[in-house]
């Protein structure tokens, strides 16, 4: 500190800058979760800034343009490179010039009023840096001024004439994207079941500044396989081939999944309980065939090395999902609780009824084949590395609570206790303890079994991990038992408890947060509750997942703004062009769970915290 500054005037300018900023509205946080890989999907709401590109439009041009033209600037702003194109068609060429110097004032109008919630240095970051020196005299400058109008008119006039208005109206509409949300909470569960994961990755880490994860169960069999966990792996695969997303393995992290296609086309044959989840038309019955052999391989090997890792840890409390070791001598029955059921589909035929749980040598083969390949992909360390160094069990945020599951509790809502290595985790410290494990786990990758990966493992299934919160994950029921009782998982008692307002108290005071705060979660489906409880305190933000089925809503996401908390519901997501085409918002509708009359600003934030902290330090360097 003390060298970046040469002499007192620096440090008092410093102070102003920094006390300026304190005064400047909240920045707008968006919350979303269960992203799971359908990029398509995640662009929409990250386009649309959550709900809040088209609030401000309306607010900025409500009797000034009709709704048809809002929607249609709108549009623009989401998909710029498409309604350009689309608009060429559309617009009559004599009035093209006219469409271009509308659209760049309307467009010039928006940004500089999404702007005003930032200094000038985060609105540099988020402008291309071509038109750096145009848009800040554009957007910056006083357009009023009756002696510069001409002046401006000239610059407009001149990027429509070289041909540069396609590529500035393009970088503007990024610009809004990027300055409609301040930032971005993922609560959990990018990867699985859809085909695009990586490109989420990819999109944070080059186009936005401001973001952070909580970590879902999903995303901890990817850091987990990183790490060396063959169980994250088997479950990873089995989960892929499932979607019909094998080849992302392949093409984004150059993991070649020969040997297991090649093992399990020889050893298994397709069968009805293991047919892949496929949209798309375009699949061969060659393709389908791979997805359900390899589905039920890892399937196969997973459970063998399951029950190897129950029994080491008794402490996981795990014994009910051994039930290799229940099946009859035939393999046609398992015995559960006493009670015989019949096997639909079995494919147990390497499973040797006298040591259910051993890995044969070929599969083993493909295992390690496999698991050095995924510790050893380079483009996977660095999307899960990139994971890991942003995001967390959970985060204390502006006086909110984010998590994906659930802290796990008993039915009165007493915090459940772990005894791992002589020490009792509950609660915050069971979090805390977690996150160290998966990040010691990233750190020494290992691919023998370990504690590490035992318990990263858990995190994925384990009996009321908190990532999971469930008492069982019924993998092998929902595979081979036509009894729906029996495929049933129970959530912990966490998800009945948090309609009461007490144990939302509860819950912010175990993580030190003050009872103003709020508790925002993902990772169940929604269609059973109302997404706001606890008197407001909790908000279940299960933005995107494609299990929330029957619904004629696409979700919800989560604003909070200067003003206060606004749930959105999404409207259900079929496609890009299909948005495109119908010039569909992403909001449906809103439900306010906080306002408040005296806005807020960046002083009432973490942020202006730390800004506090450093104009501190800086008055007593004057002193
Ligand atoms: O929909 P699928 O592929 O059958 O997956 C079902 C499994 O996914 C889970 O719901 C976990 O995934 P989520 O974290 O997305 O809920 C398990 O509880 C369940 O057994
Ligand atoms: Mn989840």
């Amino acid at each position: 500190m003390e060298n970046e500054f040469t002499n007192f005037d620096e440090i008092k300018t410093k102070i102003v800058n920094l006390s300026a900023v304190l005064s400047l509205p909240k920045g707008t946080e968006a919350f979303i979760s269960d992203v799971h890989g359908n990029n398509d999907k995640y662009l929409n709401i990250i386009r649309s800034g959550a709900g809040n590109v088209s609030r401000k439009v309306e607010e900025l041009f409500n009797g000034r343009l009709t709704l048809v033209n809002q929607k249609k600037l709108v549009c623009l702003i989401y998909y710029p490179e498409e309604v350009l194109q689309k608009s060429k068609q559309d617009v009559d060429p004599d009035e093209a010039e006219q469409w271009y110097m509308d659209t760049i004032n309307r467009l010039i109008e928006v940004v500089r009023y999404v702007s005003n919630k930032y200094p000038r240095h985060i609105v540099d970051q988020a402008l291309d840096s071509r038109f750096h020196d145009i848009t800040k005299e554009l957007v910056f400058e006083d357009f009023a001024a009756a002696d510069k109008i001409a002046y401006y008119r000239e610059m407009i006039k001149n990027l429509i004439d070289l041909n540069m208005s396609d590529i500035f109206i393009i970088s503007m509409c990024h610009a809004v994207q990027k300055l409609a949300i301040e930032r971005i909470h993922i609560i959990g569960d990018v990867y699985d079941r859809g085909s695009d994961p990586n490109l989420i990755i990819k999109h944070l880490s080059e186009s936005w500044q401001n973001f952070d994860f909580e970590w879902g169960n999903h995303d901890i069999l990817w850091m987990g396989s990183m790490a060396g966990s063959k169980l994250c792996m088997l479950n990873l695969i089995r989960i892929s081939a499932r979607y019909h997303n094998l080849a992302l393995l392949k093409n984004a992290y150059d993991i070649d999944l020969t040997s297991m296609i090649k093992f399990a086309t020889n050893r298994y044959v397709p069968l009805p309980n293991f047919e892949p989840k496929i949209t798309s038309a375009n699949v061969t019955d060659q393709e389908r065939n791979i997805d359900n052999c390899v589905q039920q391989a890892a399937t196969i090997m997973q459970f063998k090395l399951e029950g190897q890792a129950i029994k080491r840890r008794p402490e996981f409390d795990m014994d009910d999902r051994l039930l290799l070791d229940k099946l009859s001598l035939d393999k046609k029955k398992v015995t559960i609780n006493g009670h015989d059921y019949q096997i639909e589909n079995g494919c147990f035929q390497s499973v040797n009824p006298a040591k259910p749980y051993q890995i044969t040598h070929s599969e083993q083969t493909v295992i390690i084949d496999l698991i050095n390949q995924f510790t050893h992909s380079t483009k996977l360390n660095e999307h899960m590395w990139f994971m890991a160094d942003n995001g967390s069990m959970y985060l204390k945020h502006n006086d909110n609570l984010l998590f994906h599951g659930c802290v796990p509790v008993d039915n009165d809502g007493n915090f459940l206790k772990w005894k791992i290595d002589g020490r009792e985790y509950y609660g915050k410290n069971l979090l805390d303890y977690f996150e160290y494990i998966l990040k010691d786990g990233m750190h020494h990758p290992t691919t023998g079994d370990c504690f590490n990966s035992d318990f990263i493992w858990f995190l994925w299934e384990g009996k009321n991990s908190p990532l999971f919160g469930k008492n069982k994950m019924a993998t092998f029921e929902r595979y081979f038992l036509k009894d729906e009782k029996l495929q049933q998982e129970e959530f912990n008692p966490f998800y009945k408890l948090c309609h009461n307002e007490w144990f939302a108290d509860k819950l912010l005071k175990e993580f030190d947060i003050n009872s103003r705060g709020h508790i925002v979660n993902g990772h169940t489906s929604i269609s059973k509750d109302a997404p706001i409880m606890a008197n407001k305190k909790i908000v279940l933000v299960n933005g995107l997942s494609d299990s929330i089925k029957d619904s004629d809503i696409g979700g919800y996401a989560l604003l909070f703004d200067s003003y206060g908390m606004r749930l959105e519901t999404l409207r259900p997501f079929i496609n890009r062009q299909k948005v495109i085409e119908d010039m569909s918002d992403v909001v449906l509708d809103k439900q306010i769970v906080e306002h408040s009359s005296e806005r807020k600003t960046v002083a009432d934030t973490d942020y202006g915290q730390k800004i506090k902290r450093q104009i501190a330090k800086l008055s007593a360097q004057l002193e």
